[in-house]
């Protein structure tokens, strides 16, 4: 199937420093994929953070211009003349089940001409691929797996639900874990390992889940404990425990169990070659900076490196950075570990599915979970997430979502682990229709099924935009995006408009059915 042309990928890359260099340029972990390099700062500075790598001005930087230049065209007080447009359920109605899993309909494959056997990966598992269902990759994985495998430090952005996952993990399958390539002898070598050779660092405990439940998948159930999971909000002890039994070959979790359970000795990742930050926006976040500072120092340090002593001595670890939305500091920094490097960069509306439609809805606050249910009916879906931003309305909404007869549950992060874990099967079970959550769904939640993502309060931003949007049109196929608000907030859905690139024209829900309402042009 040839690459499809609406299929949006940056990857950017370049080569790793060798150590001498790097001992150079700065003893900070950052170091040879940093900014810091880049933009020659002291190498004496403060931990990792977003000012460090400019993120946090470059985002207000940005925001303000465009929301300058929105005030200025005057869009927030134009009545424009409209003229209703009425849009079938039918032609909304992409998923054909939930709760059954049938195949799902795909519109706009992202899959790229090759095949998995044409990317260099060992034969073993090109088998276990296969077994687990996966005949053809996406193209961000065509692209992103020769070049992790020939040792490059990488950048992945793609957008939402493109398969950036498998994009990193079978590079690292191949050079990790039972399924790996031979040695040069022509030697499978030992399944079995002695240190951690990866680490996966995920922003949620529901996405650093998810992400061991794909590797579980490839490597089947013989082989399940060469991933081990060190998420948040889990048993601490066991999992130290099951570290010291299992000795797995790859750790995924988030940053504050893994800094937690290295701080206290128990995580060796000095020997780590690979080390994978996904969301890497996110985890460059100021809350998370400590513990992300304690993980880019560690992983890959070699036993026994002086850390304040000159030089620094490290393993050969791979850097791979993974998100949507990648800020252009981290880009920018990329592009600088080698300026020979071919790059393929886009711009920002990359982190859309190029299926999805947007609309927006406007009503009264009072009326936003009725409009939310006419929704649901209008456009006959069958599995929907709902975004709020604060959990007291969260609840109402759920409560008069049930009280008029549609299944609905909440998640949220003030749930239990269990009450989480329990609602996210339900739904991806089909048992529920409608999920109210909040941002903690926004990022990597995967259900195939999601074919409507309603907005029922406005994201802050477009990037919070894009994650949330990302829940629906999954790999290629159908998914449309709802955004109801009130009259005096019509102002942003203009501006993340126009910040996306993409169309998001009003529409009504009457009758059970959806009406764009159309802008004429002036
Ligand atoms: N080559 C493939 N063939 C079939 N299914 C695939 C393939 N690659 C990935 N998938 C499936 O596609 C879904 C989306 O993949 P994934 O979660 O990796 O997307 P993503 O790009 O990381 O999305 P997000 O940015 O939202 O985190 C997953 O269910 C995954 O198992």
């Amino acid at each position: 199937m040839p690459a499809s042309a609406s299929t949006r990928l940056l990857l950017v890359f370049g080569e790793s420093l060798p150590c001498s260099r790097l001992t150079h340029l700065s003893r900070k972990v950052w170091s040879h994929t940093n900014v810091r390099f880049v933009s020659q700062v002291n190498p004496d500075d403060g931990p990792l953070t977003l000012a460090s790598l400019n993120f946090k001005s470059e985002f207000e930087k940005t925001n303000k211009n465009k929301a300058n230049k929105v005030e200025r065209l005057g869009v927030p007080n134009e009545t424009p003349k409209t003229k209703l447009r009425v849009v079938g359920s039918n032609s909304i109605k992409a998923v054909k089940a939930v709760g059954v899993k049938k195949a799902l309909e795909i519109e706009s494959a992202p899959f790229a001409a090759e095949s998995f056997s044409e990317l260099g990966l060992p034969p073993l598992l090109l088998e276990r691929l296969e077994t687990a269902g996966f005949t053809v990759p996406t193209d961000v994985q065509s692209a992103a797996v020769p070049t992790i495998l020939k040792g490059h430090d990488v950048v992945i952005q793609s957008y939402t639900g493109s398969g950036k996952t498998l994009a990193y993990l079978l590079p690292i399958l191949s050079e990790v874990g039972p399924l790996k390539k031979k040695s040069l002898n022509g030697e499978a070598e030992s399944g079995k390992k002695k240190e951690i050779e990866a680490v996966i660092v995920a922003p949620s405990r529901e996405l650093g889940m998810q992400i061991v439940r794909e590797v579980e998948k490839i490597l089947g159930p013989a082989d399940k404990r060469v991933v081990q999971q060190l998420v948040g909000g889990a048993n601490r002890s066991r999992q130290e425990e099951a570290l010291k039994k299992n000795k797995p070959a790859i750790v995924v979790g988030t940053p504050g169990r893994i800094a937690e359970i290295s701080a206290a000795g128990k995580l060796h990742t000095h020997g780590c070659r690979f080390l994978v930050l996904d969301e890497v926006d996110e985890l460059l976040s100021f809350n998370f900076r400590e513990h992300m500072h304690r993980i880019l120092e560690h992983v890959g340090r070699k036993a026994g490196a002086d850390p304040r002593g000159s030089p620094v001595k490290r393993a050969e670890r791979q850097t791979i950075m993974v998100s949507a939305t990648v800020p252009y500091s981290v880009i920018r920094a990329a592009r600088n570990w080698d300026s020979s490097s071919s790059m393929q960069t886009q711009a920002a509306s990359q982190s859309l599915p190029p299926a999805l439609k947007h609309y927006h809805c406007v009503t009264k606050l009072q009326h936003k979970v009725d409009t939310l249910r006419r929704c649901v009916h209008a456009l006959d879906a069958k599995s929907v997430i709902a975004f709020m931003n604060h959990t007291k309305q969260l609840k109402d909404a759920v409560f008069k979502l049930e009280a008029r007869g549609m299944k609905a549950a909440e998640l949220h992060g003030d749930l239990g682990k269990l009450a989480r874990s329990t609602t996210l099967k339900k739904f991806k079970d089909g048992e529920l229709r409608v999920l109210v959550t909040n941002e903690l769904s926004a990022r990597g939640l995967d259900v195939a099924e999601c074919d409507l993502v309603v907005n029922l309060d406005l994201p802050t931003d477009s990037i919070h935009y894009a994650h949330r949007a990302g829940r629906t049109g999954r790999l290629g196929r159908k998914g449309t995006v709802v955004n109801i608000c009130e009259e005096p907030e019509v102002f942003v859905v203009k501006k993340l408009q126009k910040q996306l690139r993409v169309p998001i024209p009003a529409c009504e829900f009457t009758e059970g059915k959806l009406h764009v309402i159309e802008e004429e042009k002036l």
